[in-house]
């Protein structure tokens, strides 16, 4: 989500695909899931930057080994790092570019098979769940963006979304405290409203925010639910917090 609000055009090429191939009179379903395939790429090309995990679980190797030149002896503890794996420039064409179209007419796939992709990893102690976590991502994702229309909030610009990564944390979730749901056209905006606050809140506080956010997505759930069916809209708008 962080990278499409980064890139509007392509946020914009993603709904344009569902309105062709989903239409506006529906909600998106698993089984759409294989004829998007500008959503394809931009799940691959997100878990190529932001894979996870930065490093696949630890392997050993059970017996003495050499790979690309490299001696590896029997029992060695291996970490593989996706994270520059991803970002490889010699692997990758301007590697830090979220730029999903790399994909068009490229048979690299994140099974793996192709070992410059592999956030779930490869062989027989890959991921066993990538088949329910892909339907997963690209289903929500799917159904966030066919929903409803996402900007940066207060005029932040692209360059100055925070996307530090720290592990599998992103410090940026602590500017997220306030939403406003504006409700327009055929899709409804949802914005995410900087409070300038970017320290890590009590426990209290985080509380509140869990469940400020359950209310926000049992809201999203029903205005899922009712939008299509809505013939005229008008402008609502819902603070919350
Ligand atoms: C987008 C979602 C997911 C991603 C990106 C992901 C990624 C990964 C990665 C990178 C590994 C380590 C593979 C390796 O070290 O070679 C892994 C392992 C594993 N994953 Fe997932 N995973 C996802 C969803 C799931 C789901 C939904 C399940 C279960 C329902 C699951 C169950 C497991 C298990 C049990 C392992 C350990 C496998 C082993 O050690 O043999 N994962 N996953």
């Amino acid at each position: 989500m962080s990278e499409l609000m980064k890139h509007p055009s392509i946020l914009k090429k993603v709904q344009k695909e569902l309105e062709t191939v989903v239409g506006m009179n529906r909600v998106v379903e698993e089984s759409d899931l294989e004829r998007l395939d500008y959503l394809d790429m931009v799940v691959k090309e997100t878990m190529r930057l932001h894979p996870v995990a930065p490093l696949l679980i630890p392997h050993a190797a059970l017996e003495d080994c050499t790979v690309n030149g490299f001696h590896i002896p029997q029992k060695s503890r291996v970490f593989i790092n996706i994270w520059a794996i991803g970002r490889d420039p010699s692997s990758w064409t301007d590697p830090e570019k979220f730029f999903p179209e790399r994909f068009e007419g490229s048979s690299v796939d994140l099974r793996g098979r192709d070992f410059q992709l592999i956030p779930f990893g490869a062989g027989r102690r890959g991921c066993p769940g990538m088949q329910l976590g892909l339907i997963v991502v690209k289903l929500v994702l799917a159904q966030l963006v066919h929903c409803f229309d996402w900007e940066l909030p207060n005029g932040l610009l692209p360059t100055e979304v925070d996307m530090t990564e720290v592990g599998a944390t992103r410090k940026r979730a602590w500017h997220n405290s306030k939403r406003e749901v504006v409700q327009t056209g055929e899709r409804i905006s949802l914005f995410a409203v900087d409070n300038d606050r970017d320290e890590p809140r009590g426990r209290d506080e985080r509380r509140a925010i869990a469940k400020g956010r359950s209310h926000s997505s049992s809201m999203m759930a029903e205005t899922m639910g009712s939008s299509f069916q809505q013939k005229s809209r008008e402008k609502e708008v819902q603070r919350y917090w």
